[in-house]
């Protein structure tokens, strides 16, 4: 089936001016390929900063002014400009964004949740998307202060699912939720994808992602260093990258294990591997010029020189 989203070789930059006006470029995104399948759901996990938001904000068109993007994205088999990404939006392609401060805080709920239209059908549909998040009708008439966090990503949530969607693009859609409604969102998210949608499910929690998503992309200080499906993560010995292992490591019921060190922030990475000051097997080859290519390693991808030595050394930790 052809891919609802084809992302290939996309590079985020941003221009920093330093001391004397000389002009640097930061690479926040780099070299980043990620296919969806309609009714697939592909989950982009990575710690804070790692480039994820970015990423959704390029397949929307509305990432800042400073920023320069490289590469191309296509959504249905054709290219996906910033103008045809507007015109999409709220319509076939739906974000929920990661900020709640995406709401018009002078626009009802309910106004904002039927998108200036009127008609009965979509007083229904919007009563019903609210009604499915545990919100009352009496909602629709309250503005986003008077909303709680939670409520009002729920709000959010209900807003970008009033249409039929081709592709959902939720960045952290859980956070400030009970486990309860989180669940909720998720299993719908996956009720779409059965109905032909694709999405794109961003964030931090691998346990979570591992819950609902078919693919999962790990990200590293900006770049892809691991794509594995979610049947990998029953058992360590199938993963690729140090990086993944050590997130595998850390989950409640594989001990915890928090990951060590801290990542680099992604613009000053100019060189070689990402993970190399934190990884256990680092060899001199992975701090080499230019970047780790990522490669085809059992079944999946991964941007490591040495997978089957970090192999051996997980084998020997557990
Ligand atoms: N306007 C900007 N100018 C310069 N750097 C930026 C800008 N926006 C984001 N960045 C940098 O790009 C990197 C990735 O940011 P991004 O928001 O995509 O992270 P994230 O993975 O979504 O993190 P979080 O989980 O905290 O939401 C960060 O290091 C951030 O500092
Ligand atoms: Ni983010």
């Amino acid at each position: 089936m052809e891919p609802i989203l084809q992302i290939e070789h996309l590079s985020v930059y941003f221009t920093q001016y330093e001391r004397g006006f000389r002009k640097k470029q930061l690479a926040t995104v780099k070299d980043l390929s990620l296919e969806i399948a309609p009714g697939q759901i592909v989950a982009v996990v990575g710690a804070s900063g790692s480039g994820k938001s970015l990423l959704a904000h390029s397949i929307l068109g509305i990432l800042p002014y400073n920023s320069h993007v490289e590469g191309t994205i296509r959504y249905a088999g054709q290219m996906l400009t910033a103008e045809r990404a507007k015109e999409l939006r709220g319509r076939e392609i739906f974000l929920i964004p990661q900020g709640v401060t995406y709401l018009d805080p002078l626009m009802k709920v309910g106004a904002q949740i039927r998108k200036g239209r009127k008609d009965q059908e979509i007083r229904r549909r919007s009563r019903a998307a609210l009604e499915r998040y545990g919100l009352g009708a009496d909602t629709e008439e309250l503005y986003p202060f008077e909303l709680s966090g939670g409520m009002a990503r729920r709000v959010l949530i209900a807003s970008a699912v009033t249409e039929k969607p081709r592709l959902i693009i939720a960045d952290e859609p859980t956070p400030g939720l009970d486990a309860r409604a989180a669940k909720r969102i998720l299993s719908h998210f996956r009720e779409l994808a059965d109905d032909g949608a694709g999405v794109l499910f961003i964030t931090h929690d691998l346990e979570l992602a591992l819950s609902v998503a078919d693919v999962v992309t790990v990200f590293y200080a900006g770049e892809t260093i691991e794509q594995a499906g979610t049947e990998d993560f029953a058992c360590v010995e199938n993963l690729r990258h140090p990086y993944t292992r050590a997130l595998w490591h850390a989950m409640p019921e594989h001990g915890f294990k928090a990951v060590e060190g801290t990542q680099p922030y992604a613009g000053t990475v100019q060189t070689g591997c990402p993970y190399a000051a934190q990884c256990p097997i680092c060899e001199d080859d992975c701090r080499a010029e230019g970047q780790i290519p990522l490669t085809a390693y059992k079944g999946g991808t991964v941007r490591c020189l040495h997978p089957e030595k970090g192999e051996k050394y997980d084998a020997g930790r557990t």
